[in-house]
Protein backbone atom coordinates (compact mmCIF):
# COMPACT_ATOMS: atom_id res chain seq x y z
CA UNK A 1 0.00 0.00 0.00
CA UNK A 2 1.35 3.65 -1.37
CA UNK A 3 -0.20 5.33 1.72
CA UNK A 4 1.50 2.85 4.20
CA UNK A 5 3.06 5.22 6.46
CA UNK A 6 0.27 7.20 7.18
CA UNK A 7 -1.41 4.09 9.17
CA UNK A 8 0.09 5.24 12.69
CA UNK A 9 -2.32 8.62 11.51
CA UNK A 10 -5.29 6.04 11.49
CA UNK A 11 -5.23 5.76 7.34
CA UNK A 12 -6.92 2.92 6.15
CA UNK A 13 -8.64 1.15 3.30
CA UNK A 14 -11.98 3.41 3.81
CA UNK A 15 -9.87 6.56 2.86
CA UNK A 16 -7.68 4.71 0.25
CA UNK A 17 -10.37 3.90 -1.62
CA UNK A 18 -11.86 7.30 -2.14
CA UNK A 19 -8.46 8.30 -4.01
CA UNK A 20 -8.80 8.22 -7.67
CA UNK A 21 -6.08 7.51 -10.24
CA UNK A 22 -6.39 11.87 -10.89
CA UNK A 23 -6.00 12.21 -7.24
CA UNK A 24 -2.93 10.30 -6.16
CA UNK A 25 -0.69 13.00 -7.42
CA UNK A 26 -1.65 15.20 -4.36
CA UNK A 27 -0.70 15.06 -0.76
CA UNK A 28 -2.93 12.99 1.68
CA UNK A 29 -3.05 14.82 5.53
CA UNK A 30 -4.63 15.00 8.17
CA UNK A 31 -6.08 18.17 9.73
CA UNK A 32 -4.61 18.46 12.94
CA UNK A 33 -5.48 22.01 13.69
CA UNK A 34 -8.66 24.14 12.54
CA UNK A 35 -7.67 28.13 12.95
CA UNK A 36 -9.79 30.74 11.73
CA UNK A 37 -8.64 31.26 8.57
CA UNK A 38 -6.21 27.99 7.84
CA UNK A 39 -5.52 24.75 8.75
CA UNK A 40 -2.40 22.54 10.32
CA UNK A 41 -2.11 19.41 8.43
CA UNK A 42 0.14 16.30 8.94
CA UNK A 43 1.58 14.40 6.32
CA UNK A 44 4.56 12.08 5.63
CA UNK A 45 7.22 14.15 7.57
CA UNK A 46 5.54 17.20 6.84
CA UNK A 47 3.65 19.94 8.60
CA UNK A 48 1.52 21.83 6.58
CA UNK A 49 -0.42 25.12 6.86
CA UNK A 50 -3.19 25.26 4.08
CA UNK A 51 -6.13 27.08 2.86
CA UNK A 52 -8.89 25.34 1.48
CA UNK A 53 -9.95 26.31 -1.80
CA UNK A 54 -12.52 28.82 -3.42
CA UNK A 55 -14.00 25.84 -4.86
CA UNK A 56 -14.30 23.88 -1.31
CA UNK A 57 -15.67 26.88 0.37
CA UNK A 58 -18.17 27.64 -2.47
CA UNK A 59 -19.44 24.13 -2.64
CA UNK A 60 -20.11 23.72 0.93
CA UNK A 61 -24.14 23.67 1.59
CA UNK A 62 -22.84 24.02 5.13
CA UNK A 63 -19.94 24.60 7.30
CA UNK A 64 -20.02 20.62 8.33
CA UNK A 65 -18.78 19.81 5.12
CA UNK A 66 -15.53 22.11 5.31
CA UNK A 67 -12.01 20.81 6.72
CA UNK A 68 -12.28 19.72 10.45
CA UNK A 69 -10.16 18.49 12.91
CA UNK A 70 -9.25 14.32 12.20
CA UNK A 71 -10.46 15.07 9.04
CA UNK A 72 -8.26 13.34 5.72
CA UNK A 73 -7.54 15.72 2.98
CA UNK A 74 -6.28 16.01 0.22
CA UNK A 75 -3.63 18.63 -0.94
CA UNK A 76 -1.32 20.77 -3.34
CA UNK A 77 1.79 21.95 -2.13
CA UNK A 78 2.16 25.88 -3.08
CA UNK A 79 5.50 26.82 -1.45
CA UNK A 80 7.62 24.67 0.96
CA UNK A 81 5.33 23.85 3.94
CA UNK A 82 2.22 25.41 2.49
CA UNK A 83 -0.73 23.60 0.33
CA UNK A 84 -4.10 24.09 -0.86
CA UNK A 85 -6.75 21.82 0.47
CA UNK A 86 -8.56 20.23 -2.44
CA UNK A 87 -11.17 17.99 -1.07
CA UNK A 88 -12.05 16.13 2.04
CA UNK A 89 -12.48 12.38 2.11
CA UNK A 90 -15.63 11.08 3.43
CA UNK A 91 -15.73 10.77 6.99
CA UNK A 92 -16.19 7.42 8.98
CA UNK A 93 -17.31 9.17 12.04
CA UNK A 94 -18.51 12.39 13.03
CA UNK A 95 -18.62 13.94 16.92
CA UNK A 96 -21.17 16.63 16.77
CA UNK A 97 -23.45 18.86 18.70
CA UNK A 98 -26.44 21.91 17.97
CA UNK A 99 -23.83 25.07 17.66
CA UNK A 100 -24.81 26.83 21.15
CA UNK A 101 -27.77 29.54 21.22
CA UNK A 102 -30.44 29.27 19.04
CA UNK A 103 -29.48 28.50 15.91
CA UNK A 104 -30.12 25.10 14.29
CA UNK A 105 -26.89 24.29 12.87
CA UNK A 106 -24.11 21.31 13.06
CA UNK A 107 -20.86 21.73 14.39
CA UNK A 108 -18.08 19.18 14.56
CA UNK A 109 -15.90 18.45 17.22
CA UNK A 110 -13.83 16.04 15.33
CA UNK A 111 -14.41 13.56 12.96
CA UNK A 112 -12.58 10.26 11.71
CA UNK A 113 -12.65 9.23 15.53
CA UNK A 114 -12.72 5.09 17.23
CA UNK A 115 -13.12 6.13 20.73
CA UNK A 116 -14.30 8.74 22.70
CA UNK A 117 -13.29 9.65 25.77
CA UNK A 118 -15.77 11.14 28.36
CA UNK A 119 -14.60 13.01 31.23
CA UNK A 120 -16.32 13.73 34.35
CA UNK A 121 -14.92 14.96 37.24
CA UNK A 122 -15.55 13.14 40.80
CA UNK A 123 -16.16 16.64 42.78
CA UNK A 124 -18.82 18.11 43.15
CA UNK A 125 -19.01 18.34 38.92
CA UNK A 126 -20.05 14.11 38.68
CA UNK A 127 -23.22 14.15 37.19
CA UNK A 128 -25.25 11.13 35.32
CA UNK A 129 -27.63 13.34 33.66
CA UNK A 130 -25.09 14.43 32.10
CA UNK A 131 -22.66 11.83 31.59
CA UNK A 132 -26.04 10.27 29.44
CA UNK A 133 -25.99 13.19 27.39
CA UNK A 134 -22.43 13.17 26.40
CA UNK A 135 -22.71 9.44 25.50
CA UNK A 136 -24.93 10.68 22.99
CA UNK A 137 -22.33 12.15 21.07
CA UNK A 138 -20.68 8.78 20.33
CA UNK A 139 -22.11 7.64 17.28
CA UNK A 140 -20.23 4.74 15.22
CA UNK A 141 -17.25 5.41 18.27
CA UNK A 142 -16.59 3.39 21.26
CA UNK A 143 -17.41 5.30 24.20
CA UNK A 144 -14.93 5.41 27.40
CA UNK A 145 -16.21 7.19 30.59
CA UNK A 146 -13.24 8.84 32.38
CA UNK A 147 -13.82 9.59 35.99
CA UNK A 148 -10.72 11.82 36.61
CA UNK A 149 -10.02 13.60 40.00
CA UNK A 150 -10.54 10.07 42.32
CA UNK A 151 -7.89 12.06 44.88
CA UNK A 152 -11.00 14.44 45.53
CA UNK A 153 -13.10 11.38 46.04
CA UNK A 154 -13.39 9.17 49.15
CA UNK A 155 -14.72 6.06 47.57
CA UNK A 156 -14.36 6.24 43.80
CA UNK A 157 -15.64 2.76 43.61
CA UNK A 158 -19.08 3.83 44.53
CA UNK A 159 -19.58 6.39 42.10
CA UNK A 160 -18.41 3.72 39.58
CA UNK A 161 -21.52 1.58 40.86
CA UNK A 162 -24.21 4.14 40.35
CA UNK A 163 -22.85 4.90 37.05
CA UNK A 164 -22.87 0.86 36.38
CA UNK A 165 -26.48 0.79 37.82
CA UNK A 166 -27.22 3.12 35.24
CA UNK A 167 -25.26 3.02 31.91
CA UNK A 168 -24.84 -0.45 31.12
CA UNK A 169 -22.16 -1.78 28.92
CA UNK A 170 -20.44 1.21 28.84
CA UNK A 171 -16.65 1.10 29.91
CA UNK A 172 -15.76 3.04 33.17
CA UNK A 173 -11.97 3.98 33.96
CA UNK A 174 -11.03 6.06 37.06
CA UNK A 175 -7.88 8.70 36.87
CA UNK A 176 -6.41 11.34 39.03
CA UNK A 177 -4.12 12.95 35.83
CA UNK A 178 -3.22 15.52 38.34
CA UNK A 179 -1.33 12.76 40.45
CA UNK A 180 -0.23 10.71 37.25
CA UNK A 181 -2.35 8.58 37.66
CA UNK A 182 -3.90 7.71 33.90
CA UNK A 183 -2.59 4.43 33.46
CA UNK A 184 -6.26 3.18 33.91
CA UNK A 185 -6.39 5.27 30.11
CA UNK A 186 -3.26 3.23 28.22
CA UNK A 187 -5.10 -0.45 27.14
CA UNK A 188 -7.21 2.49 24.86
CA UNK A 189 -4.96 4.15 23.39
CA UNK A 190 -3.02 2.30 20.48
CA UNK A 191 -1.24 2.82 17.44
CA UNK A 192 -3.47 3.68 14.40
CA UNK A 193 -6.64 4.47 16.94
CA UNK A 194 -7.57 7.93 17.15
CA UNK A 195 -9.38 9.30 20.40
CA UNK A 196 -10.80 12.50 21.04
CA UNK A 197 -11.20 13.83 24.86
CA UNK A 198 -14.60 15.75 25.55
CA UNK A 199 -16.01 16.99 28.88
CA UNK A 200 -17.03 20.19 30.96
CA UNK A 201 -14.71 22.87 31.25
CA UNK A 202 -12.38 22.01 33.75
CA UNK A 203 -12.82 18.57 34.09
CA UNK A 204 -9.17 18.10 33.38
CA UNK A 205 -8.62 17.06 29.93
CA UNK A 206 -5.84 19.10 29.35
CA UNK A 207 -3.95 17.66 32.46
CA UNK A 208 -5.13 14.19 31.72
CA UNK A 209 -3.47 14.90 28.13
CA UNK A 210 -0.30 16.54 29.26
CA UNK A 211 0.00 13.46 31.86
CA UNK A 212 -0.71 10.76 29.00
CA UNK A 213 2.19 12.54 26.60
CA UNK A 214 4.51 13.19 29.78
CA UNK A 215 4.95 16.94 29.00
CA UNK A 216 2.95 20.26 28.87
CA UNK A 217 1.31 20.45 25.80
CA UNK A 218 1.91 24.20 24.86
CA UNK A 219 -0.94 24.47 21.61
CA UNK A 220 -0.73 27.96 21.52
CA UNK A 221 2.33 28.51 21.34
CA UNK A 222 3.12 25.94 18.17
CA UNK A 223 0.38 27.96 16.33
CA UNK A 224 1.89 30.91 16.30
CA UNK A 225 5.17 29.46 15.37
CA UNK A 226 3.44 27.59 12.22
CA UNK A 227 0.63 30.86 11.59
CA UNK A 228 2.46 31.79 8.16
CA UNK A 229 1.18 35.61 9.32
CA UNK A 230 2.74 35.00 12.57
CA UNK A 231 -0.50 35.92 14.20
CA UNK A 232 -1.82 34.95 17.36
CA UNK A 233 -4.77 32.38 16.49
CA UNK A 234 -7.45 31.02 18.97
CA UNK A 235 -7.40 27.33 18.40
CA UNK A 236 -10.13 24.99 19.61
CA UNK A 237 -9.05 21.29 18.87
CA UNK A 238 -5.53 19.79 18.17
CA UNK A 239 -4.49 16.56 17.41
CA UNK A 240 -1.62 15.17 18.20
CA UNK A 241 0.45 12.01 17.40
CA UNK A 242 1.25 10.08 20.62
CA UNK A 243 5.32 8.81 20.95
CA UNK A 244 3.74 5.43 21.76
CA UNK A 245 0.99 5.61 19.26
CA UNK A 246 -2.17 6.40 18.70
CA UNK A 247 -3.74 9.91 18.09
CA UNK A 248 -5.06 12.29 20.71
CA UNK A 249 -7.67 14.81 19.83
CA UNK A 250 -7.93 17.57 22.65
CA UNK A 251 -11.20 19.76 22.63
CA UNK A 252 -12.43 22.99 24.33
CA UNK A 253 -14.92 22.10 27.34
CA UNK A 254 -18.54 22.83 26.73
CA UNK A 255 -20.86 24.50 28.48
CA UNK A 256 -23.72 23.28 27.13
CA UNK A 257 -23.95 20.25 25.00
CA UNK A 258 -26.96 20.35 22.64
CA UNK A 259 -28.14 17.62 21.06
CA UNK A 260 -27.30 17.19 17.13
CA UNK A 261 -28.61 13.61 15.59
CA UNK A 262 -32.08 11.76 15.57
CA UNK A 263 -33.20 9.09 18.28
CA UNK A 264 -30.74 6.40 17.70
CA UNK A 265 -28.09 8.48 19.39
CA UNK A 266 -29.38 7.83 22.93
CA UNK A 267 -28.89 4.26 22.18
CA UNK A 268 -26.17 4.12 24.59
CA UNK A 269 -27.47 5.86 27.52
CA UNK A 270 -30.77 4.03 27.30
CA UNK A 271 -30.38 0.96 25.89
CA UNK A 272 -32.86 -0.65 29.07
CA UNK A 273 -35.55 1.95 28.34
CA UNK A 274 -35.50 1.58 24.29
CA UNK A 275 -35.58 -2.27 25.01
CA UNK A 276 -39.33 -1.69 27.37
CA UNK A 277 -40.28 0.66 24.66
CA UNK A 278 -40.97 -2.54 22.27
CA UNK A 279 -43.50 -3.41 24.64
CA UNK A 280 -45.62 -0.77 24.89
CA UNK A 281 -49.33 -0.38 23.48
CA UNK A 282 -48.97 2.15 20.86
CA UNK A 283 -46.21 2.57 18.58
CA UNK A 284 -45.61 6.20 18.97
CA UNK A 285 -46.27 6.04 22.81
CA UNK A 286 -44.77 9.23 24.87
CA UNK A 287 -44.00 7.34 27.68
CA UNK A 288 -45.51 10.08 29.95
CA UNK A 289 -49.50 9.27 30.39
CA UNK A 290 -50.47 6.42 27.77
CA UNK A 291 -52.20 3.19 28.74
CA UNK A 292 -50.43 0.38 28.27
CA UNK A 293 -46.65 1.83 28.36
CA UNK A 294 -44.35 -0.72 28.78
CA UNK A 295 -41.22 2.31 30.74
CA UNK A 296 -44.02 3.94 32.94
CA UNK A 297 -45.55 0.47 34.30
CA UNK A 298 -41.51 -0.39 35.18
CA UNK A 299 -41.39 2.76 36.72
CA UNK A 300 -44.23 2.16 38.96
CA UNK A 301 -43.01 -1.26 39.47
CA UNK A 302 -39.38 0.42 40.64
CA UNK A 303 -37.31 -1.29 37.99
CA UNK A 304 -36.54 1.72 35.78
CA UNK A 305 -34.60 4.39 37.98
CA UNK A 306 -36.98 7.63 37.66
CA UNK A 307 -34.18 10.11 37.10
CA UNK A 308 -32.93 7.83 34.38
CA UNK A 309 -36.54 8.03 32.21
CA UNK A 310 -37.20 12.04 33.20
CA UNK A 311 -33.57 12.30 31.64
CA UNK A 312 -34.59 10.30 28.65
CA UNK A 313 -38.12 11.97 28.21
CA UNK A 314 -36.24 15.29 28.25
CA UNK A 315 -33.70 14.13 25.73
CA UNK A 316 -36.04 12.45 23.03
CA UNK A 317 -37.92 15.82 23.08
CA UNK A 318 -35.05 18.01 22.18
CA UNK A 319 -33.83 15.65 19.29
CA UNK A 320 -37.22 15.22 18.28
CA UNK A 321 -38.22 19.03 18.01
CA UNK A 322 -34.61 18.40 16.13
CA UNK A 323 -35.66 16.45 13.58
CA UNK A 324 -38.98 18.51 12.51
CA UNK A 325 -37.05 21.54 12.72
CA UNK A 326 -33.99 20.43 10.92
CA UNK A 327 -35.52 19.52 7.48
CA UNK A 328 -36.95 22.90 7.49
CA UNK A 329 -33.52 24.64 8.11
CA UNK A 330 -31.72 22.33 5.43
CA UNK A 331 -34.14 22.87 2.76
CA UNK A 332 -33.78 26.79 3.01
CA UNK A 333 -30.11 26.59 2.86
CA UNK A 334 -30.10 24.35 0.17
CA UNK A 335 -32.32 26.81 -1.44
CA UNK A 336 -30.33 29.83 -0.47
CA UNK A 337 -27.45 28.24 -2.16
CA UNK A 338 -29.16 27.33 -5.47
CA UNK A 339 -30.06 30.65 -6.11
CA UNK A 340 -26.51 31.91 -5.62
CA UNK A 341 -25.49 29.36 -8.04
CA UNK A 342 -27.97 30.00 -10.68
CA UNK A 343 -27.06 33.64 -10.56
CA UNK A 344 -23.75 33.13 -10.95
CA UNK A 345 -24.32 30.63 -13.66
CA UNK A 346 -26.68 33.43 -15.61
CA UNK A 347 -24.12 36.20 -14.74
CA UNK A 348 -20.89 33.63 -16.31
CA UNK A 349 -23.35 32.79 -19.65
CA UNK A 350 -23.84 36.70 -20.00
CA UNK A 351 -20.06 37.78 -19.71
CA UNK A 352 -19.48 34.80 -22.21
CA UNK A 353 -22.68 35.53 -23.63
CA UNK A 354 -24.12 32.51 -24.44
N1 LIG B 1 -7.50 17.38 42.41
C1 LIG B 1 -7.37 17.21 41.10
N2 LIG B 1 -7.39 18.27 40.29
C2 LIG B 1 -7.28 18.04 38.95
C3 LIG B 1 -7.14 16.74 38.41
N3 LIG B 1 -7.06 16.85 37.06
C4 LIG B 1 -7.14 18.17 36.79
N4 LIG B 1 -7.26 18.88 37.93
C5 LIG B 1 -7.36 20.36 38.07
O1 LIG B 1 -8.59 20.81 37.50
C6 LIG B 1 -8.42 22.10 36.89
C7 LIG B 1 -8.88 22.03 35.44
O2 LIG B 1 -8.05 21.14 34.72
P1 LIG B 1 -7.87 21.23 33.13
O3 LIG B 1 -6.99 20.11 32.74
O4 LIG B 1 -7.45 22.61 32.75
O5 LIG B 1 -9.37 21.01 32.67
P2 LIG B 1 -9.96 21.00 31.18
O6 LIG B 1 -10.98 19.94 31.15
O7 LIG B 1 -8.86 20.91 30.20
O8 LIG B 1 -10.65 22.43 31.13
P3 LIG B 1 -11.00 23.33 29.82
O9 LIG B 1 -9.70 23.58 29.11
O10 LIG B 1 -11.64 24.54 30.40
O11 LIG B 1 -11.95 22.53 29.02
C8 LIG B 1 -6.93 22.42 37.03
O12 LIG B 1 -6.76 23.27 38.13
C9 LIG B 1 -6.28 21.08 37.28
O13 LIG B 1 -5.09 21.18 38.02
C10 LIG B 1 -7.11 15.62 39.32
O14 LIG B 1 -6.98 14.46 38.95
N5 LIG B 1 -7.25 15.93 40.64
ZN1 LIG C 1 -44.49 3.89 26.43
Amino acid sequence: MEYNHLSPLGWNTYFENQITQDERELIVGKVSIENKTNYQVLAAGETYIAEATGRLFYMAETDAELPKVGDWVLMMEIDKGKAVIQKVLQRQSVISRKVPGKKLEEQIIATNIDKLFIVQGLDSNFNLARLERYLALAQNVEPIIVLNKADLCPHPEDIVRQVKERIKNVEIVVAAALQNQVSTLHPYIKAGSTIAIVGSSGVGKSTIINSLIGRPFMATGEVRELDSKGRHTTTSRHLMLLESGGVLIDTPGMRELQLWGDQYSLSTSFEDIEALSEHCKFKNCTHTDEKGCAITQALDEGSVDEAHWINYVKMIKELAYLETRQDVSAMLERKNKWKKIHKEQRELYKRRNI
